[in-house]
């Protein structure tokens, strides 16, 4: 089992995070406050709105816990605010590059427009990244339990806003209700614009069909991907061939009841399989983490898992990322010296 400050000092590559999902709580109350919203509730009051608990059913009771800042996140200035904190948490981290993600359509109660949601969010990574060591990008989530036809405005985005944090597309919300199989059109117009795309999948009880299905529809990444345990061995081979990328996120996996126990969660089998697994937190407020927490669970739950197996799944997640190859090639050649420094 590795020490927390090994864990603190290795560098790191988070895939999986959502904004709305990972505000601290300074930042909850500046976002308040700014909202006119008078917060009359102790801090410990606060987070236990903003967090799930421990008996949280499943992942719809999980992602009722949004509701309570999302309407704080409503102006350019808040959601500027709202990402600069998220990717100051995450250089806390040691995070050297992360993909933040939010649903722009969630953003627009008072007169925000879609892109001008997504500008807020890139303001803030761009001042966060002046700020810190640190890359960040931005992916736009729909919302699966959304109408299509509000689906599809998401689309146009991406030629609008030329800005190269813009970088993809994930399909978050209802996996319960709503299989992939709705979004097939939608997927297919991204996919032949050139967008990169993810997507939440596998995430509920006997939802591995999703998995498939997002990889049929041009997926190079999966959100969670918890069932692909229980696919065939030869759709498993399919996945290890294709190197899909699993974000999986451990203490949110619990939390949302994709598994129970221990033994049944299958991030070592996939691993060991030669699945490219990699770790995130989902959402650092609403699953009280950050990712140095999440490898520390790791660490704990697979004690062989060693220093080598977490530069191991670094480099999957570089190679998993939105950005160039030759920004991929920089962050293998610095996490390869930063890990040996580490191990030295
Ligand atoms: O683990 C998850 N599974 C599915 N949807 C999620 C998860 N975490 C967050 N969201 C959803 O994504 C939206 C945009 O960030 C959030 O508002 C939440 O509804
Ligand atoms: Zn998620």
């Amino acid at each position: 089992m590795l020490k927390s400050e090994i864990i603190a000092q290795m560098p790191k590559v988070e895939l999986h995070c959502h904004l709305d999902g990972s505000l601290s709580l300074s930042c909850i109350k500046e976002l308040a406050k700014n909202a006119g919203v008078n917060i009359t509730m102790t801090d410990e009051e606060i987070l236990e709105k903003a967090q799930a608990p421990e008996n949280t059913k499943n992942l719809l009771e999980y992602l009722k816990r949004f509701d309570f800042v999302l309407p704080l996140l409503q102006s350019y200035t808040n959601l500027e605010l709202a990402a600069y904190d998220v990717v100051k948490q995450a250089a806390d981290d040691h995070i050297k590059y992360i993909e933040i993600r939010f649903a722009p359509s969630q953003h627009l109660l008072e007169n925000l427009s879609l892109e001008e949601a997504v500008e807020a969010v890139i303001a803030g990574l761009s001042r966060a990244e002046n700020d810190f060591d640190i890359r960040a990008n931005a992916l736009i989530c729909g919302l699966k339990q959304e109408p299509i036809q509000k689906l599809q405005k998401l689309l146009p985005l991406f030629a609008k806003i030329p800005d190269e944090h813009l970088v993809g597309f994930d399909m978050a919300g209802d996996e319960l209700n709503y299989p992939q199989e709705k979004f097939i059109d939608l997927i297919h117009d991204l996919k032949i614009n050139g967008v990169n795309v993810t997507l939440h999948a596998g995430e509920c009880p006997s939802c591995e069909q999703n998995i498939l299905d997002s990889i049929a529809m041009g997926a190079s990444r999966i959100g969670h991907g918890i069932m692909t345990k229980n696919l065939s061995k030869a759709e498993q081979e399919m996945m290890i061939e294709k190197q899909i990328v699993l974000e999986m996120a451990p203490t949110s996996n619990f939390q949302t009841k994709a598994v129970t126990e221990l033994a049944q969660y299958p991030f070592k089998e996939l691993y060991d399989k030669g699945f490219h697994v990699t770790l995130n937190t989902d959402n650092r407020t609403v699953s009280a983490t950050s990712l140095n927490k999440e490898y520390e669970k790791i660490s704990a739950w697979y004690p062989d898992f060693s220093l080598a197996d977490f530069e191991k799944i670094n480099h999957y997640a570089i190679d998993g990322a939105s950005i160039s190859k030759e920004e991929k090639e920089q962050l293998h050649q610095s996490f390869i010296k930063e890990y040996k420094k580490i191990s030295e």
